[in-house]
């Protein structure tokens, strides 16, 4: 299946479950990438028969600049959702960072992988 993918998107957010990280915003990085049939977009050159990585990019930044969860894991699923559910996508593989959390490591984080039941 092809795939149409969000690479590096950086968004800060309120998120963790220390209570220093209750007082900050921190950057998360998303990297997603979504099954989509790309044939029909690339016969027609029309943009209206793609799966817009820039409006899924947009709802992504909406929801995570807004969202407070203490895990990385209720981040992710709900994200996973929303591009499941809204975008009509059959299957996504969402990655989500969290750079510089824990000293040494470049970015921690989590990857899941979705299907629409
Ligand atoms: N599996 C997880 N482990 C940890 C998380 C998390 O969300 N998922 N969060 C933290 C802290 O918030 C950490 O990021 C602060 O440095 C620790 N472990």
């Amino acid at each position: 299946m092809d795939k149409v993918f969000i690479e590096g998107l950086e968004i800060e957010a309120l998120i963790g479950i220390y209570d220093w990280e209750r007082r900050i915003r921190q950057p998360l990085l998303f990297d997603v990438e979504m099954a989509f049939d790309n044939r029909r977009p690339a016969a027609s050159d029309d943009i209206a028969d793609t799966l817009n990585y820039k409006a899924v990019s947009k709802r992504l930044i909406e929801y995570v600049s807004q969202s407070d969860f203490g895990l990385v894991e209720t981040l992710a699923e709900r994200c996973a959702e929303i591009v499941l559910r809204e975008f009509g996508v059959a299957h996504v593989r969402l990655k989500l960072s969290k750079p510089g959390a824990v000293r040494g490591a470049r970015a921690v984080g989590v990857i899941i992988e979705r299907s629409r039941e």
